[in-house]
This record gives C-alpha cells, sequence and structure tokens, in this order.
C-alpha cells in the first residue's frame, strides 16, 4: 500500500504538532470552559445564580481576566461557541485577551449525543455534517484547537462493540476534519464512572476503547503528533464499595495508556469525571510519579476540577472577584505541579477543593 495521497503538506503538519506542543509544554494543561448553556444553569444552579446569558459572561470574564502569570500553567482553554464572541467589560473579546497571554484558543466542536437503537441507552455523538465550515470559520476567528466528547458507560452488554466503533470512527473523522482546518483535535473518548464495577473492569474497557479509537485514527490518517487526548483516569465506578489509592489508580491508567496510545500522541490531557478537585490533583500527580514508561505529557484538561472552588467563591457577586481568581490560580498551579509530579498536598484545601462533584449519567 503507497502513500499515494498524503493527508497533510509538511507545513500543516508543523503548525499542528507546535499548537500541540505549545498546550501541554513544561507541565501546562487546559481549562474546559467549554460547558453548554445548559451545563453552566446546573453549575450555577449549585451557587444559587441565574443562568443568564450575562452571568455566565461575568463568570468567565472573572476566570480569563485573572493574572498574566496563569499561563505558566494553562496553555489553552476550551470556550463554547457563545463564549468565544463574548468580551469583557471594557469591550475587548475574551479570545483576545486569552491570546495576549500566549494561551491557545479552543472551541467545543461536538453537538451532543443521539441515542443508538438497540442497545442498552448507549449513544453516538452528532456534529459532523457542517463541521468543515465551523472548523474553517473559527480558524479563521483565532481557534487553533477543537474537542469532541464521546461518551461509552459501563454497566450490562456496555459499552458495545457497536458503540465503540461508532464512537471511534466519530472522533476520528472529527480530528481528520480538524487537521484539514489547521485546528488540533482533542480526541475525547470518555468512559464515565457512573456504576459499581472496580478499578480493574475499568481498565480493561478504557483498553479497549482506546485501542480502537487509534485504529480509526489511523484507518482515518490522523497525524498523531498534532492531536491531543482527554481520556479518563482508570478509576473505580462511583458506586463501588472498594476504594483505590491514587497509586493504584495511576498503576492502572499508565499501563492502560501505555498498551494503546502511540508514542507520537505528544500530550494527555485528563478530564476530570465528577472528582473532587483535590482527588484530581492527587491522581494526576500520582500519574506523573507512576514508575512506567510515559512517553507523552501528561496533563489536565479540567472542567469541575478547576472551577468548582472558584464558582463556590464567586456566588454571583463581583465583590468576590479577587477571591474567585485566587481560588481559580490556587487549582491551576496545583494542577501545573501535579502534571510534573511535583504537587504536595498540604492537607489545608477548602471544602469546595473535596467535594465530589460527580453527576449521574453526565450528558450535557
Ligand atoms: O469532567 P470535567 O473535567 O468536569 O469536564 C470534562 C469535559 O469534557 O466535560 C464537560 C462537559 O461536557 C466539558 O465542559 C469538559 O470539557
Amino acid at each position: 500500500m503507497a502513500h499515494r495521497f498524503p493527508a497533510l503538506t509538511s507545513e500543516q503538519k508543523k503548525e499542528l504538532s507546535e499548537i500541540a506542543q505549545r498546550i501541554v509544554a513544561h507541565g501546562k494543561g487546559i481549562l474546559a470552559a467549554d460547558e453548554s448553556v445548559g451545563t453552566m444553569g446546573n453549575r450555577l444552579q449549585r451557587i444559587k445564580v441565574e443562568n443568564t446569558e450575562e452571568n455566565r459572561r461575568q463568570f468567565r470574564e472573572i476566570l480569563f481576566t485573572v493574572d498574566t502569570s496563569i499561563n505558566q500553567s494553562i496553555g489553552g482553554v476550551i470556550l463554547f461557541h457563545e463564549t468565544l464572541y463574548q468580551k469583557d467589560s471594557q469591550g475587548k473579546l475574551f479570545r483576545n485577551i486569552l491570546k495576549e497571554k500566549g494561551i491557545v484558543v479552543g472551541i467545543k466542536l461536538d453537538q451532543g449525543g443521539a441515542p443508538l437503537a438497540g442497545t442498552n441507552k448507549e449513544t453516538t455523538i452528532q456534529g459532523l455534517d457542517g463541521l468543515s465550515e465551523r472548523c474553517a470559520q473559527y480558524k479563521r476567528d483565532g481557534v487553533d484547537f477543537g474537542k469532541w466528547r464521546a461518551v461509552l458507560r459501563i454497566d450490562s452488554q456496555c459499552p458495545s462493540s457497536l458503540a465503540i466503533q461508532e464512537n471511534a470512527n466519530a472522533l476520528a473523522r472529527y480530528a481528520s476534519i480538524c487537521q484539514q482546518n489547521g485546528l488540533v483535535p482533542i480526541v475525547e473518548p470518555e468512559v464515565i464512572p457512573d456504576g459499581d464495577h472496580d478499578l480493574e473492569h475499568c481498565q480493561y474497557v478504557t483498553e479497549k476503547v482506546l485501542a480502537a479509537v487509534y485504529k480509526a485514527l489511523n484507518d482515518h490518517h490522523v497525524y498523531l503528533e498534532g492531536t491531543l487526548l482527554k481520556p479518563n483516569m482508570v478509576t473505580a465506578g462511583h458506586a463501588c464499595t472498594k476504594k483505590y489509592t491514587p497509586e493504584q489508580v495511576a498503576m492502572a491508567t499508565v499501563t492502560a495508556l501505555h498498551r494503546t496510545v502511540p508514542a507520537a500522541v505528544p500530550g494527555i490531557c485528563f478530564l476530570s469525571g465528577g472528582m473532587s478537585e483535590e482527588d484530581a490533583t492527587l491522581n494526576l500527580n500520582a500519574i506523573n510519579l507512576c514508575p512506567l514508561p510515559k512517553p507523552w505529557k501528561l496533563s489536565f484538561s479540567y472542567g469541575r476540577a478547576l472551577q468548582a472552588s472558584a464558582l463556590a467563591a464567586w456566588g454571583g457577586k463581583a465583590a468576590n472577584k479577587k477571591a474567585t481568581q485566587e481560588a481559580f490560580m490556587k487549582r491551576a498551579v496545583a494542577n501545573c505541579q501535579a502534571a510534573q509530579g511535583q504537587y504536595v498536598h498540604t492537607g489545608s484545601s477548602g471544602t469546595a477543593s473535596t467535594q465530589s462533584l460527580f453527576t449521574a449519567c453526565y450528558t450535557y
């Protein structure tokens, strides 16, 4: 089989791999601030704030106008469509505020789940139609990476081979379209933590899912050096009675990744999946200390685990801006340290940072 129809030019490949490497350089990770309107509504409800466009804008303004030193810990921010075109109170586009800090701007590209008939409530993700045009427009608007989240769940007959294959193929098709338009695709196959399964079962399923994803990416001629993976950590199900240490989670996670993710992938940025802020940091730290070969950067792309304390500190009040920014900065710095295996837990974490952020059947 000759390679007669190259998918990308060498210039395109260079641009993609440089973007991917910038995002995860020196322990940096990603702030996933891409909650859709509905998901943000759930977050705001917890702090008794109304889900209006202005309230969503105000919270994000506080995060994005944090001190420039945030660029030592955060390499990329994923936005939702609405946020990409919002401005701060001085009239400056959020995306320009982020870029001036040297942070790469990303966008959520998937458009929600659709049921796979004949399965045990499994789904695929929509959004491929018109995706190329959307990517081209976003690139013109200053976006350099995309995100697509596929959801797999563990249950009786789940994940089925249909759900694994279908979601792997959709992720690969999305990744190929992103790269054609100059966007680094974040590939997110999330095995959600609902259920009472043990750590070993989650590892088994995660390996099957990741193996299928990398086969599909190869089939679709995706340039791995210009991608980032956003997987779940391997953890026991939320309702499992047996508890595991961060070191056990780390060993199961790195083993699964080592068996399935090619070394050409520059970075693996975990989602937090409903872990408390502190657990997400401790597990990431243990992953980076795990004594197995780790040819990729192992970092974070947290939504809940980077914003829970900040949301609680804000409470919808402009007067709490400083405390909100301090809470956000604290988590960002802690995760940057964890991404280098240098986090030291001081034991002085606030209540918000140790609270579980799990939501059953987390969809958006
Ligand atoms: O699991 P977390 O770290 O909270 O969020 C991971 C994530 O993929 O899921 C969210 C909902 O789709 C997104 O906002 C975010 O990018």
